[in-house]
């Protein structure tokens, strides 16, 4: 479990018998004929695969790049994060698990494990920081609604960090009957390796479609950064093609200077919620406070295997500021018709940036999820009343 030095399992020993079951479930299922098959049914029945690799034709125009969306925004509940949420809540089954618990920040991992927890007859407890759960109060009622308990985390920052350690410490103390349903590719061993294979989905559905369409790979696949999920969800397919540039677009918050969630243009390596990875940390090594208009890149954690391709220089990651963010936000509700999740809009921030530098080129954008849960943000943000 790990990528180059990054990863591990750094968690009291109380929770290592919960992971080595984990990783022997999983070992024993990914590539099992009858879980795959079931797998692959909900993923195109219920969560409505495979979706569009959509030619942005207006962007396209005017960023004189060939621009693809890959719309994962489609997907029910609106983000990628019900493609891990399916694949999890199905191991936690085959497993004889119970309940499921999660942590959220944006809601949209929230609503994708309350969903799955509907859908397999299971009780869900979604651990939320309360400042989330104020700036994203449609998942919230949502996540209710589909019959899960959110439960308000008061302690620390009040956002994804905090949700992340209630989570793990309600895991400890029900370890026998839960399933801890993380939504991204940070955590202990096996977490980053589950996590990315659920979202290879993305990868090998686009390297498909773009062969179909252009004849030949892009120059360029660009997606948001929080945990590194559906990044590496759609890297993963391409990794092994030098020629294919990956970048990642981070949460750049106020900029560099100020408060952001920029891990890895502005972290070190450190520990946090089990892996050895870049965290934002200050000089005695106490974990700062992130900031991101987008509360699901609101974290002071990466991913490892996001630290091994930053230092190993096959991946490029840079920071999107919150206004750049809005206005790539605007940009693609004005130019093409589709309203992107905040996080979404860090990436095609960085399209532009990149459709700057490189004239002619063909780009794929992830556009991770949809921006209705945003739009009360925006209007606060537009000072529109
Ligand atoms: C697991 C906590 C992260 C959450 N969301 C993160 C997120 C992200 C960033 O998460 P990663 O893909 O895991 O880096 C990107 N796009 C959308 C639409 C997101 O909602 C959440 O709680 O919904």
């Amino acid at each position: 479990g790990k990528f180059g030095k990054y990863g591990g399992i750094f968690v009291p020993e109380l929770l290592i018998p919960a992971l080595e079951e984990l990783e022997k479930a999983f070992l024993k299922y990914k590539d099992d004929k009858e879980f795959n098959a079931e797998l692959e049914y909900y993923l195109r029945e219920f969560a409505g695969r495979p979706t569009p690799l959509y030619y942005a034709e207006n962007l396209s125009e005017k960023l004189g790049c060939k621009i693809y969306l890959k719309r994962e925004d489609l997907l029910h509940t609106g983000a990628h994060k019900i493609n891990n949420t399916l694949g999890q809540g199905l191991l936690a089954k085959y497993m004889g698990k119970e309940r499921l618990i999660a942590e959220t920040g944006a809601g949209q991992h929230g609503i994708a494990t309350a969903t799955v927890a509907s859908l397999f007859g299971m009780p869900a407890d979604i651990y939320m920081g309360s400042v989330d759960v104020a700036r994203q109060k449609l998942n919230v009622f949502r996540m209710e609604i589909s019959g899960a308990k959110v439960i308000p985390v008061e302690s620390g920052a009040k956002t994804l960090k905090d949700a992340m350690n209630e989570a793990m410490r309600d895991w400890i103390t029900n370890v026998e009957n839960t399933h801890y349903l993380l939504g991204s590719t940070a955590g202990p061993h096996p977490y980053p390796t589950m996590v990315k294979h659920f979202q290879t989905v993305i990868g090998k559905e686009t390297k498909k479609d773009i062969l179909e369409k252009e004849g030949e790979l892009p120059d360029a696949v660009i997606a948001c950064v929080g945990g590194g999920s559906n990044s590496l969800g759609i890297f993963s397919e391409f990794i092994d093609h030098k020629e294919v540039e990956l970048v990642g677009a981070e949460g750049g918050g106020d900029g560099l200077e100020g408060k952001h969630g920029a891990t890895l243009s502005a972290g070190t390596e450190g520990v946090l919620h089990g892996s050895l990875s870049f965290v934002l940390q200050d000089d005695y090594g106490q974990i700062s406070e992130a900031h991101s208009i987008s509360a699901g890149l609101d974290y002071p954690g990466v991913g490892p295997e996001h630290s091994y391709l930053k230092v190993t220089g096959r991946a490029q990651y840079g920071p999107i500021t919150d206004e750049e963010a809005f206005r790539a936000f605007k940009l693609l509700s004005k130019y093409e018709g589709i309203i992107p999740a905040l996080e979404s809009s860090h990436a095609v921030a960085m399209a532009e940036k990149y459709a700057k530098e490189n004239p002619g080129k063909t780009i794929v954008v992830n556009l991770s999820g949809r921006g209705d849960k945003d739009v009360n943000i925006i209007a606060d943000y537009m000072g529109v009343k």
